[in-house]
């Protein structure tokens, strides 16, 4: 079939308080800002990526509108969205979200095909979109950017064909690939390798209730990581009135059932909250994050109980904050050693902790994240040479990283179009001089407005800014 010339949406770095003025940050290097003493912040965080990309897939596969208060919009959303109006669905901006942008009317329409959908890096539009894509009539080709076509979609591919759905893998298990859909798939069970990605299943999942005979997934592979994000696909089915559950280690069942509208309201990102908490642990003092939630699906909650092992104590506050307090931090002297840590569920967390202990005084060892070379980038190849370049001695191994810290120095830290590297970078640039990130923009993947909240973070005693709700660009040295 011909695959459709559609170029996707392009994303600037951009202010919500100011959203239709995008803030272009120059090409250049970005300066990481140092700490030089105790922080003092209350950050509200925006929307989970996860959880919106969930219930955008939902709400255009639901019978009825959704709506969706406090969303992520970032680059994965944006995509996300897009993907899914060129596939039948509406969405209307309801001007309500406040600072981190508008809530969202999601209006399920007739899937059809016919196009092209740019998945940009998102491993959630590139794993959840092609099942829903099986049942648009018509066809639809996937693609993304040059860094996405080196993460692994053969078991996308290999589900859909063994459900019966005609796939043109050309490029065997990798994006572009195309497919032709009926309108229509059988379902009944599929057995999947998944040990490269939990969002295989997941997405799998999602389309599920709308298959004839809704579906059965079964993992044969080896090792399954990121086992949170498949329970918050459940919980996102069941909010939706589907009867999905979990039927053993590595079976998951979801019936054929209608799928509810909703009106939901996305919690705060954890996992992007946790390069500011981790700046408590480097600069000593407190963070507090608006809105954490008491009891989630989200593997950022488990950034507390790590994060404890640092050093860090944390109480929740009446209106619903978590507080994050450090007493001496890092860059005032206080040692604080290595760990060794298990990250097979939470390896999104993985970047931003391998750059804390750089910083600790001892060894640690990250391990169970040999799926994170199928990230965004090649992580554990990218961390091993980025902290290498400022000092550190890293050994990779299959499923991990040793981190033995040294007499750190500044460097330009390399992205890699990653957003979760060029937020590691500026932890390292909180304790050492002269870091510099090739690509802070990288950060609007997920967190458009991170250099503006990082200044936020860094601002002497919660000073207010010039002018309310402003920051001074000089704050990043543009
Ligand atoms: O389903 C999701 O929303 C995600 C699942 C995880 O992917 P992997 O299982 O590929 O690690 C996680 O790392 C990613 O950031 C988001
Ligand atoms: C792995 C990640 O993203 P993606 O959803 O693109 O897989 C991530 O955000 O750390």
């Amino acid at each position: 079939m011909e695959i459709f010339d559609y170029s996707g949406p392009r994303f600037d770095v951009y202010r919500e308080d100011a959203a239709s003025e995008p803030l272009v940050l120059d090409d250049g290097p970005w300066p990481a800002p140092r700490a030089d003493g105790p922080v003092e912040a209350r950050l509200r965080i925006p929307g989970s990526k996860s959880r919106t990309n969930r219930e955008l897939v939902l709400s255009a596969l639901a019978r009825e509108a959704s709506i969706l208060r406090r969303p992520l919009h970032a680059r994965d959303t944006d995509l996300m969205v897009t993907a899914l109006t060129q596939l039948g669905t509406t969405s209307d901006h309801l001007d309500e979200g406040g600072r981190f942008g508008d809530d969202l009317e999601i209006v399920p329409g007739t899937l059809t095909g016919g196009v092209s959908i740019d998945c940009g890096l998102a491993g959630t539009v590139m794993r959840f979109v092609p099942p829903l894509a099986a049942l648009a009539l018509g066809p639809v080709a996937f693609d993304g950017d040059e860094s996405a076509r080196r993460r692994p979609m053969g078991t996308t591919v290999e589900a859909l064909t063994a459900l019966g759905v005609d796939v043109r893998d050309d490029h065997r298990g990798r994006l572009p690939f195309s497919l032709y859909g009926t309108g229509r798939v059988q379902g009944g069970k599929v057995r999947i390798d998944a040990s490269a990605s939990s969002q295989f299943v997941s997405g799998l999942l999602l389309s599920a209730p709308r298959f004839r005979r809704g579906l059965t997934v079964r993992h044969t592979g080896e090792h399954l990581p990121s086992v949170p994000h498949i329970d918050m696909t459940l919980e996102a089915l069941q909010g939706r009135g589907v009867a999905a559950e979990r039927v053993d280690e590595r079976t998951w069942h979801v019936p054929a059932s209608p799928i509810a509208g909703a009106e939901i309201t996305i919690e705060p990102d954890l996992s992007n909250a946790e390069p500011f908490l981790v700046a408590a642990i480097v600069a000593g003092g407190s963070v507090s994050i608006e809105d954490w939630p008491e009891r989630t699906t989200q593997v950022g909650a488990q950034l507390v109980p790590i994060l404890e092992r640092f050093g860090a104590t944390f109480e929740r506050t009446d209106d619903g904050a978590l507080v994050c307090s450090v007493e001496r931090g890092i860059v005032e002297g206080h040692e604080v050693r290595g760990i060794d840590l298990d990250l097979g569920e939470a390896g999104e967390l993985a970047p931003n902790l391998a750059a804390l202990c750089a910083l600790c005084s001892t060894p640690s060892r990250l391990t169970g994240i040999g799926h994170l070379r199928g990230h965004e980038t090649d992580r554990l190849a990218a961390l091993a040479t980025e902290l290498t370049k400022v000092g550190a001695e890293v050994t990779e191994f299959d499923d991990g990283l040793e981190i033995v810290p040294g007499e750190l120095h500044g460097a330009e830290w390399s992205a890699y179009e990653d957003h979760r590297m060029a937020t590691s970078g500026a932890i390292v640039g909180l304790a050492v001089d002269g870091v510099t990130i090739d690509d802070i923009g990288s950060t609007g993947k997920t967190l458009p407005q991170f250099p503006e909240l990082w200044a936020e973070l860094l601002r002497p005693g919660g000073e207010e800014p010039d002018e309310p709700g402003t920051i001074s660009l000089a704050d990043f040295g543009v």
